[in-house]
């Protein structure tokens, strides 16, 4: 006979290790394990495992099933595993979400935070801001930082699809939780609207979205969270700016003089909002075609161009992070819903790109536009 205490217990060492796909936790220490009940029967010993999913639409029922079942398995003197999913109670719901926000500031993004943050911006639209945003949170997450990433372009949220995330997000207890892809935690304005329809909010509708994303998505611990901002020097930048203080900019551009230039002014809003900027991307740069040609459709110079504009405009080094070249992978893989910063370490476009997640990664943050706090002395 199988001691059912011995059983009970190492199923639930095991469980600790079953970590939540939304809210990136163990389900052990989120209240979703119920009863667990070992019965002995004609066909042997039967684990019987309670899980109390957060809410009954739970997208990701068949995962956390799956996962659940997985740890389990081959349990010592086990014939067979039951997993049973059922949904917490509104208290038990309440209770998380007490758990959750316990001690947590409404703005968890306010001047005090230990997150840092990016917010990405170009001075006109296609220059590859969202591929290249998709591209540096999955190089973090890949290398083990905590990532969110907040898609704010409004008129061309394209980040769901860049990192193939099709989910709604669960809403509990009046908190969003975000999907979880490649790593990184990700909400987008996207997610809420009907996408046949054109957008057309105001501003005010803007903030109010973008400060929901960050008041009411629950994003747990995050050493980084990045922002894609609509190209230009819109309403939702001025209220990311005023929401996350501590962002930084990341300007993007493309190496053509005049996008080069309409990328500087963008950079060059981190003196209305103070936001230091923390370097330039050169996307779209030339790319080595196998016979040896280099193919420099936009031109070259613009990252660097930007990058003593604003070193000039700013009175302090912006330097140029990296330059990634033209690759039809980073085109492919986009489309397909892989960042080639995952499905293709190797190519052009991703080395260029990991040299970026390198650069930033290893300096701290920047003081660029930001005005200190200091004051004349008597
Ligand atoms: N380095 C590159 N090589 C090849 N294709 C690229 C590169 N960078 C981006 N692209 C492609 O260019 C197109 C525009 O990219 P993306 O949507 O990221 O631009 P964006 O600046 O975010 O645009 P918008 O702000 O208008 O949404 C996409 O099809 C993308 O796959």
């Amino acid at each position: 006979m199988t001691n059912a205490s011995d059983v009970t217990a190492q199923a639930r060492t095991r469980l600790a290790g079953v970590i939540d796909p939304e809210l990136r936790r163990p389900i052990t220490e989120l209240g979703m394990l119920g009863d667990v009940t070992v019965t002995d029967t004609d066909e042997g010993t039967v684990l019987r495992v309670q899980i109390r999913l957060t809410v009954a639409g739970c997208p990701l029922r068949g995962t956390i099933h799956d996962d659940v079942a997985a740890a389990l398995d081959g349990l010592d003197g086990v014939a067979r595993v039951d997993v049973d999913l059922t949904v917490m109670t509104p208290e038990q719901r309440a209770a998380l979400k007490d758990q959750l926000t316990a001690g947590r500031p409404a703005n968890p993004f306010g001047p005090e935070t230990l997150t840092r943050i990016f917010a990405v911006a170009s001075g006109k639209g296609g220059v590859g801001k969202s591929t290249v945003t998709a591209n540096l949170a999955a190089g973090f997450a890949a290398r083990g930082y905590s990532v969110g990433l907040i898609d704010a372009d409004i008129h061309g949220f394209s980040i769901p699809g860049l990192l193939g995330v099709d989910q709604a997000p669960t809403r509990m207890e009046g908190m969003i939780l975000p999907p979880v892809a490649h790593g990184i935690k990700l909400i987008s304005i996207g997610m809420f609207l009907d996408t046949d329809q054109p957008v057309a909010w105001r501003g005010p509708m803007l903030h109010r979205a973008l400060e929901q994303f960050v008041t009411d998505v629950y994003w747990g611990d995050l050493d980084l969270l990045f922002i894609d901002l609509p190209p230009g020097t819109g309403d939702i930048a001025i209220s990311a700016a005023q929401l996350l203080p501590p962002a930084e900019l990341l300007v993007v551009t493309t190496p053509q003089h005049a996008a080069a230039q309409v990328a500087a002014r963008a950079g060059q809003l981190s003196t209305q909002t103070q936001q230091p900027v923390a370097g330039v991307i050169e996307n779209m740069a030339a790319m080595t075609l196998p016979d040896g040609t280099v193919l420099d459709l936009f031109g070259s110079g613009g990252g660097q161009q930007v990058s003593e504009r604003l070193t000039e405009a700013l009175e302090t080094p912006v330097s140029l992070l990296g330059s990634v070249p033209l690759d039809p992978v980073l085109r492919a893989d986009g489309d397909a819903g892989e960042p080639t910063m995952l499905a293709h370490p190797d190519s052009p476009a991703a080395t260029a790109l990991d040299q970026v997640v390198t650069a930033l990664a290893s300096c701290g943050r920047g003081l660029a536009g930001r005005r200190l706090p200091v004051s004349p002395r008597d």
